[in-house]
């Protein structure tokens, strides 16, 4: 059987794995569970403590293969950081831009990544980065909330909608919802020539709320990135 890469982008809360071969990218959704072959290098992002990496490492039993770390830096192919400290970029941030810029090149373009947190990034067409945000995402927000106060409670059956709401966790995930939809929106008002394309774990649920913008959803954005540093 023919042997491909491990492509893994360890986040925050959950770590996305993919195997790549021929080109082609098939997402593995219960890593590190079954897999199409044993791998022949592992290549992987992380925004994680180490602590996080060393045990997902010994976890996976792929300790025989290299592991290649991608980090952000200041320039990859078109695409330019506005960091001063462009290692100091979250390497989502930085590899949801290449592969974006993938998808939609010489393209001025806004990256919209919904998982843990919210970023936003801008970049113009040329490929220079021109600065993004970093917002709290849906269930860190509806976190926040509870935590600081002492009668706000949430459920755990989420509901995604907009309506102004009379319980209290209703008010909690709608406001939550209604917060993190503007501030796409507001995004989109900063520069609404640019072409915006979303990812992460939060992207299903805010589409169809998104309809009136430019706007597509691309799941394997960071994946697409990641591939552009595999060398063969
Ligand atoms: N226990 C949980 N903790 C955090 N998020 C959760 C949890 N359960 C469900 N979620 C949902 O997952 C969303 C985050 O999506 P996802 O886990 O895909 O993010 P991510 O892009 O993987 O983030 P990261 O890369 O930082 O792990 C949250 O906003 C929330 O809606
Ligand atoms: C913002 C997050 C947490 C999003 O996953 C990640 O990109 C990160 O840890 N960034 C480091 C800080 C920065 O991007 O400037
Ligand atoms: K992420």
């Amino acid at each position: 059987m023919k042997q491909g890469i491990l492509l893994l982008d360890i986040g925050n809360t959950r770590v996305k794995a993919v195997y790549w071969l021929d080109g082609q990218l098939t997402a593995i959704t219960d890593f590190p569970g079954v897999m199409p072959a044993s791998p022949v290098a592992v290549y992987y992002a992380s925004v994680a403590t180490d602590e996080r990496l060393e045990q997902l490492r010994s976890e996976s039993q792929l300790t025989d293969v290299d592991w290649h770390q991608i980090r952000s830096e200041a320039q990859k192919d078109q695409l330019r950081s506005s960091y001063a400290k462009p290692e100091t970029m979250g390497v989502d941030r930085w590899l949801a831009m290449l592969g974006a810029q993938q998808c939609y090149p010489h393209t001025e373009l806004l990256v919209i990544d919904a998982g843990t947190a919210l970023t936003i990034d801008h970049l113009a067409a040329d490929g220079q980065h021109r600065g993004g945000w970093i917002v709290p995402g849906i269930h860190m927000q509806q976190k926040a909330v509870t935590n600081y106060t002492a009668r706000v409670f949430n459920r755990d059956q989420q509901q995604f909608e907009l309506a102004f709401a009379q319980d209290t966790a209703s008010c909690l995930q709608n406001g939550v919802f209604a917060a993190i939809l503007a501030v796409i929106r507001q995004a989109n008002q900063l520069v609404p020539q640019a072409k915006m394309l979303i990812t992460g774990g939060d992207a299903t649920v805010l589409m169809p709320f998104l309809a009136e913008l430019p706007i597509e959803i691309e799941p394997l954005l960071i994946f697409r990135g990641m591939t552009r540093y595999i060398v063969n």
